[in-house]
Order: structure tokens, then C-alpha cells, then sequence
């Protein structure tokens, strides 16, 4: 018998996902029904697929699910090749929306919305670029493996960091490198992160420092999606690996380009050490009808 879904499409600077909401945790997906549901000429279509459930609700062995009583509820996130990831920072917007316009959780303004993922609990409050997530403490993490992109002349050597889920961040020269990476192709890094990674490509743009902002440009290829217009929680990797990068005196705001748009990052200090929050916005697009087989 076919599984009947009501889905919502949404999407975050080009990050498209496929969201439904499973309140009481009944539908579990697999791998595969997942993978075609996103897939772009055979099903929706969508860089990642996202359950709504209540955080009470989700099946043991989700990982490091932290359980506080305010997450009511959690997003259930998979990338589109039906891989399980622990966090999805633009994800986590559209998410947030999706409660809001279903009438599933409410968030007045100063309020915050606290939400149970993999990687945590994550607040999220509404600001002026639409909303704001809280992804917490950020970690070097991974080394700096050496990394190779087809058309890419030469191997760079990345640096790993994890915020929440793990990236590798690479510089790059200037926009004509940029442009002429083929992110069609999985980039190889050595050694290989057991987990693999989401890798980051990313120049500084001209001047980098305007107004205490720091500027980038990136493109990624998401571990699981391949190539995707943004990534929230690799602008937020590419952000810190260019402030460490840049060293003392580098900003603790960033303004992120991405193919899809922009995003804004900022650091700061909490008592229990520094964290870091994303900004930008979220729409959902359409809604339809689904029977998966
Ligand atoms: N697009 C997301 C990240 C989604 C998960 C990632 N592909 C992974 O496997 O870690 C974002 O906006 O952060």
C-alpha cells in the first residue's frame, strides 16, 4: 500500500526542500523513497527532505538528540540522496516557517523558537533578513586535508571545521577560479573525513572588510546533494575558516554570497564560550499531493 503525503516545497537563498509534517512520528521513510522524492526529474525535487516531528516522538537511535521539554519540535533532516544529516542551517529557517504558517508553533517578536535537531537544540528568532538561528558552539575539526576539484589546477589544503555538521572550507584565488570549478563532480580530499564532508570553495570579495562586515563569496558541494545553490552551515564554516584564516582583528560579522543569495554571520561570546548565528530568509514556495510506493 502507497504512503499518501501533503508536502510543502520550500526554500532558503536556492536550498530546496521537501517538507511534511509526521507529528506522532508514523512515517518513516526509506533511503530510497527519499531519494526519489527529491530527485529533480523523477519526483519533486529538492537539495533535502525534511520531517516534521514532535521531538517527543522521534524514534531512538536519532543520534545525539538533546531533549529539552522547550523543542517541541524537531526537524527530521535527510539530503537528497536520502543520507541522514544532523543539521541544515537554511533548512532550519524554512523549517521554522513551515511551523509558523501551519500553525504549529508561534513566535512573537523577541520570542524564540526552540528547535530539536541532530546536532542539538537550535533557537531561532525572527529578524529583519527573516529569521535567525542560534547554531551554538563551533569546533576546529577534521584537520586540513588536501583537496582536489575538477578544473581546479592545483590540490589546496582545506580546513575542517564542524558546526554541527562537517565541513571543509578551501580558498581560492579570485572569481575566475571560483567560476571554473566543476562541482559536478564530488571533490576528493585526502585523507578522507569517515564521514564524509560538505566542501566549501570561497574567495574574499574586494574590499574585505566594509563597515565591520567581513564579505565572501562561496560555492559548496553538499555531502549527500551534490552542488546546491547555498548551504547556511557552510557559509557559516567559510565565515570562520577566513576569520581564522584572517587572524586577530578579523570581523565577527560576515555577509555571505552564495549563487542563490546572501546570508549573515555572526560570532559571539556566551558563557558557555562562543557561538555562532545565521541569518536569512525563508519562503515556502508551494504545496501539493504526493503517494509514494
Ligand atoms: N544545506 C544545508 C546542509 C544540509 C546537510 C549537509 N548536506 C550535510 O550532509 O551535512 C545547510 O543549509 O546547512
Amino acid at each position: 500500500m502507497g504512503i499518501d503525503l501533503h508536502f510543502t516545497k520550500g526554500q532558503g537563498t536556492g536550498n530546496d526542500f521537501v517538507l511534511f509534517s509526521d507529528p506522532d512520528g508514523e512515517i518513516e521513510l526509506t533511503p530510497a523513497q527519499i531519494a526519489t522524492l527529491c530527485d529533480r526529474h523523477f519526483g519533486i525535487g529538492a537539495d533535502g527532505l525534511i520531517r516534521a516531528v514532535r521531538s517527543s516522538k522521534i524514534a531512538d537511535g536519532a543520534g545525539s538528540l538533546e531533549q529539552d521539554d522547550a523543542a517541541e519540535w524537531f526537524m527530521d533532516y535527510h539530503n537528497a540522496d536520502g543520507s541522514q544529516a544532523e543539521m541544515c542551517g537554511n533548512g532550519i529557517r524554512v523549517f521554522s516557517k513551515y511551523l509558523l504558517d501551519n500553525g504549529l508553533a508561534t513566535l512573537g517578536p523577541g520570542e524564540t523558537l526552540v528547535v530539536g535537531t541532530r546536532a542539538g537544540v537550535i533557537d531561532v528568532q525572527r529578524n529583519l533578513a527573516g529569521f535567525q538561528a542560534d547554531l551554538g558552539r563551533w569546533r576546529l575539526d577534521g584537520g586540513e586535508p588536501l583537496v582536489r576539484a575538477k578544473n581546479l589546477q592545483v590540490a589546496r589544503p582545506g580546513l575542517g571545521i564542524n558546526v554541527g555538521n562537517p565541513h571543509v572550507v578551501v580558498a581560492l584565488a579570485d572569481d575566475e577560479e571560483l567560476e571554473s570549478a566543476d562541482l559536478t563532480f564530488i571533490p576528493h580530499l585526502e585523507p578522507a573525513p569517515v564521514d564524509g564532508a560538505n566542501v566549501e570553495f570561497v574567495v574574499p570579495l574586494e574590499p574585505l572588510v566594509r563597515n565591520g562586515v567581513g564579505h565572501i563569496r562561496m560555492r559548496v558541494h553538499e555531502r549527500g546533494s551534490g552542488e546546491t545553490l547555498s548551504c547556511g552551515t557552510g557559509a557559516v564554516a567559510a565565515a570562520l575558516a577566513i576569520r581564522h584564516w584572517a587572524g586577530a582583528g578579523a570581523p565577527n560579522q560576515w555577509r555571505v554570497e552564495v549563487p542563490g543569495g546572501a546570508v549573515g554571520v555572526r560570532m559571539f561570546a556566551t558563557e558557555d564560550g562562543e557561538h555562532v548565528s545565521l541569518s536569512g530568509p525563508a519562503e515556502l514556495v508551494y504545496e501539493g499531493d504526493v503517494t509514494l510506493n
